[in-house]
């Protein structure tokens, strides 16, 4: 955890121009650099997405600077796989679907990590935004976060929670794609995050779920004629052609999904 902190700082200390090489607003690329507020979400922050499994597809695109890059942020990604089987094992079997329900997919799934940069708040007086709310569209989403800045809204109420930054720990949330396999039974967490007052911030999300062309479906184990089925199907391909024209419609990709739209 240690080293990925370490990885991205560095990575955001190199020149504009070294950066820059991965610059894109083609949310196809393998690898991404972005300042702007190109996706939509984004308000002041820079960040680099890439995708980590499995590492020997992914890692010949990663950065080379700084030299650390690919075996530090590599490390980190194949643990934070293994944290994220072992999650959603548990999770699995917490919804009656068996410990082993789609391994092998989750297995040869997406990690999709998007490392962010935000400057230190300009002004104490506004809670300024770094990322605007949103849910992730995967499964799970495993966060480390330098130092506070993540807030979290929980359903029943609309304030938003400061999650802190505990050396060590790791913030786990659900995403849109595991609302629609549990069929509504979990929620996936509204989030955002706000500028430091007092440092710069970096926090590194890993994104996980199945891979880009596979559909998530409520599972039918959890469909019955108490539970009607609440959404339809989708994969990550969908969601990538949701995402620029639909941002501003809905926070969260799942509520596009509902049969019985709100
Ligand atoms: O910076 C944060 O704490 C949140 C990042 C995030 O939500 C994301 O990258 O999807
Ligand atoms: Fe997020």
């Amino acid at each position: 955890m240690k080293g990925a902190l370490e990885a991205a700082s560095e990575f955001f200390q190199l020149s504009t121009e070294h950066k820059e090489e991965f610059a894109s607003d083609d949310i196809r690329q393998p690898i991404r650099y972005d300042t702007s507020s190109r996706d939509g979400i984004s308000m002041s922050r820079s960040f680099l997405k890439h995708y980590a499994n499995p590492l020997d597809d992914w890692i010949k695109f990663w950065p080379t600077q700084p030299p650390t890059y690919r075996e530090k942020m590599g490390k980190y990604a194949v643990e934070t796989q293994r944290v994220s089987m072992q999650l959603m094992e548990a999770i699995l079997q917490g919804l009656g679907l068996g410990p082993l329900y789609l391994q092998e997919k989750l297995e040869g799934g997406v990690q999709f990590m998007a490392l962010n940069n935000y400057p230190q708040s300009a002004s104490k007086t506004t809670d300024e935004i770094g990322l605007a709310p949103h849910s992730d569209y995967g499964f799970l989403t495993i966060l480390l976060q330098s130092s506070p800045g993540l807030e979290v809204m929980h359903h029943d109420d609309d304030a938003w929670t400061p999650v802190p930054a505990i050396p060590g720990a790791l913030h786990v949330h659900v995403g849109d794609h595991l609302e629609v396999l549990s069929n509504g039974q979990l929620k996936s967490l509204v989030h955002r995050a706000v500028l430091n007052l007092i440092e710069s911030r970096i926090s590194i999300a890993s994104i996980h779920g199945l891979s880009m062309d596979e559909e998530v479906h409520c599972a039918e184990e959890l469909v019955d004629e108490h539970h009607p089925k609440m959404y339809r199907g989708s994969s990550f391909q969908d969601f990538l052609n949701f995402l620029p024209a639909n941002m501003n419609k809905y926070k969260r990709f799942v509520e596009s999904l509902r049969i019985d739209k709100p």
